[in-house]
């Protein structure tokens, strides 16, 4: 989730002109998140396939110079430091009784330990300070030019407007430190202020005593055999949506894969969490509409000017507020009936309660915290709900849209992952045991959360003072890591930009935090790690497989341009507009097999929310029926 407020709240008349927010590199270096509608980079004859000796040496020559900016930039960055600007100078008087009793003799250790106090944070480097022209990060999506911010200054700088500062974190270390190892020290800050209107005190913005709570309760409920069991599930809810395709296939008309892929995930999530059909993918019941503006009105929140929802007034007669408390007492009423049915089916169950308990009928999480005899409150349960519904919604199904943009800009990654699917699946629904063949589809999707990473920002505000690399910083802080910048990260990445699934190699271990030291978080790291990981990880390897087999995907002919945007997830500006055709050679026809409670092992990494340690545990999985 990523909460934009602070970013736009400073008005223009308070920016100052000492930098501007000017992307350095042109715009070669962004050119992988755009795609024009001309014929040449729609997909049908996609520009990677240009070989034109005179395209080739111009793409030569735009590498050169970004090599050079590249090289350039760190050594602007380190002549502006030496040069002090961003150091605070060593004057005064403490520091000339310092500097006189050094001279007497004294040691440097009794030294530093007499003028800890008074001068602490005089004998750290000053955390770089960017100041700049708000309209410049007004007009893209936000994340951009912090990249290009992060280029000159570091891995970790101050973004000032007026009275407003951020700490922008890009440092794999430094992440590490605040997300793992001094995790306690930091807070969900903003995020938990803008998302309490409709998650409450759920896990995500939650903090404390009951976010410790609530992740002991909860993470127990995605185990092995659940995620196991999810499969079919996505199975059944992808092959809902291959109908919808074929019938645009047949009709020659072109789809926008973005609304469809937010209904898919809308739809699955809904059936795991509380086992209710939104069936968003046929209809567009009240229910589904609620959801939508509830979860809309969250992003506006996100990246409003100003906090207009605590307006007094305005937000008793603003119609969208008055819409917003409709669906949101809509969604309430349904949890609270949902509750109250499964409350009753538990009841009625003769229940053995074990670690691995799924009820056949309704393997829904809140089945399991229910008969698990989870004593919390139905608020507290409709908060869980609701955040875990937007949580494993939103980011699911932006996951989808950016790999399907991604692989329609490289043809030789789709067919290669077509070839696999092909030899894996034929024309079966996947199953659990599946997961562990599908190599090349996983780094596929790794690779595109590597590029598209599902919030870009994480936010956190410091509970105390700490030190953050060489820098002190104060409590109170507010935070955002970048993990769009630590994915994207010259120095780290070779090709940085390129969509390379090769990368991963197949016979390595699958990338998270812990293997690549931080550098790579797409679920995030230390106790607050997403506990949907591996339940959002087959569901995509599962929608993709599905898709591809069936289907090619090219962006559409005269298709707006494919452009970003920033919500609580990456958007596209003007959706991602695809023309969609059956495969020509079909694979090899069904064998709609599902095996009835096979055993498989699957190697996942998790937190364990008692001591907020990093495990990598080799697991069996039973898979239940389809
Ligand atoms: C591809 C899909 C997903 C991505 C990329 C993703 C990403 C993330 C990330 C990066 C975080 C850490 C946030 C932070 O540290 O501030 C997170 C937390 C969380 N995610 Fe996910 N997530 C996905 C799917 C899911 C699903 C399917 C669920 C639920 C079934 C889920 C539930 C949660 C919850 C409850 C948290 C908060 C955990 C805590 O604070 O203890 N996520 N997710």
């Amino acid at each position: 989730m990523a909460a934009l407020v602070p970013l736009f709240q400073v008005p223009s008349s308070i920016q100052t002109s000492r930098l501007k927010f000017k992307p350095i590199l042109g715009t070669s270096r962004c050119s992988v998140i755009k795609c024009s509608s001309s014929s040449s980079s729609n997909g049908r004859e996609p520009s990677s396939s240009s070989s034109s000796s005179s395209s080739d040496s111009i793409d030569k020559d735009v590498k050169t110079v970004d090599r050079i900016l590249e090289e350039k930039r760190p050594a602007e960055l380190s002549a502006r430091i030496a040069s002090g600007e961003f150091t605070v100078e060593q004057s005064g008087f403490p520091f000339l009784i310092k500097s006189g009793l050094s001279k007497l003799g004294i040691s440097r250790g009794m030294l530093e330990f007499l003028f800890k106090w008074i001068d602490a944070p005089k004998d750290y480097p000053k955390i770089p300070e960017a100041k700049g022209a708000i309209s410049a990060i007004r007009s893209e999506a936000f994340f951009v030019p912090l990249y290009e911010l992060f280029l000159t200054y570091g891995g970790i700088f101050r973004l000032t407007f007026g009275p407003k500062s951020f700490l922008i974190v890009s440092d794999p270390s430094i992440a590490k430190h605040i997300l793992r190892d001094n995790s306690k020290a930091y807070s969900k800050g903003i995020l938990a202020e803008i998302l309490e209107f409709v998650m409450g005190k759920g896990l995500i913005p939650a903090d404390g005593e009951i976010w410790r709570v609530r992740r002991r309760a909860i993470v127990p409920a995605l185990h092995q055999k659940y995620v196991a069991a999810m499969i079919s599930l996505f199975g059944k809810a992808t092959d809902r949506l291959c109908q919808k395709l074929d019938a645009a296939a047949s009709n020659g008309e072109d789809v926008e894969m973005e609304s469809l892929f937010s209904r898919l995930t809308l739809d699955i999530i809904g059936k795991a969490l509380f086992n209710y059909d939104f069936d968003s993918l046929t209809n567009d019941t009240g229910i589904v509409e609620a959801v939508y503006t509830v979860l809309r009105e969250a992003e506006d929140r996100s990246v409003a000017p100003l906090p207009y929802w605590d307006i007094p007034i305005f937000k008793d007669i603003s119609p969208q507020q008055k819409r917003v408390t409709a669906a949101l007492k809509l969604i309430n009423e349904t949890l609270d009936d949902l509750i109250a049915m499964c409350k009753r089916m538990v009841e009625e169950e003769e229940l053995q309660f074990h670690e691995e308990y799924i009820n056949e009928q309704d393997p829904s999480i809140l089945h399991f915290l229910l008969a698990s005899g989870d004593d919390v409150s139905s608020k507290q349960l409709r908060d869980d709900l609701m955040t875990m519904l937007i949580a494993g919604h939103e980011t699911s199904a932006a996951v989808l849209t950016w790999t399907f943009y991604l692989l329609s800009k490289e043809p030789s990654v789709m067919s290669k992952l077509q070839n696999e699917v092909d030899s894996v699946l034929g024309d079966r629904f996947p199953t659990i045991e599946d997961m562990k063949k599908l190599k090349y589809t996983t780094r596929v999707i790794n690779e595109s959360l590597r590029l598209y990473p599902q919030p870009p920002v994480l936010i956190r505000r410091s509970l105390e003072d700490d030190i953050l690399g060489k820098y002190p910083i104060k409590r109170d802080e507010d935070i955002f890591i970048s993990v769009w910048n630590l994915h994207r990260c010259p120095n780290h990445w070779e090709d940085a930009d390129k969509f390379n699934p090769e990368r991963w190699p197949l016979d390595g271990p699958n990338p998270n935090e812990t293997n690549q030291n931080f550098s790579y978080l797409p679920f995030g790291g230390g106790p607050r790690k997403c506990v949907g990981d591996m339940f959002a990880t087959f569901e995509n390897v599962v929608a993709v497989t599905m898709l591809v087999r069936r289907f090619n995907f090219q962006l559409a002919l005269g298709a707006p341009p494919v452009e970003m945007t920033t919500g609580a997830t990456i958007h596209t500006t003007q959706g991602l507009k695809m023309t969609v055709t059956r495969r020509m050679e079909p694979p090899i026809m069904p064998e709609l097999v599902m095996p009835i409670l096979k055993v498989a092992s699957a190697s996942v990494s998790e937190v364990d929310p008692a001591v907020g340690q990093e495990v990598e545990v080799e697991v069996e999985v039973s898979h239940a029926h389809s």
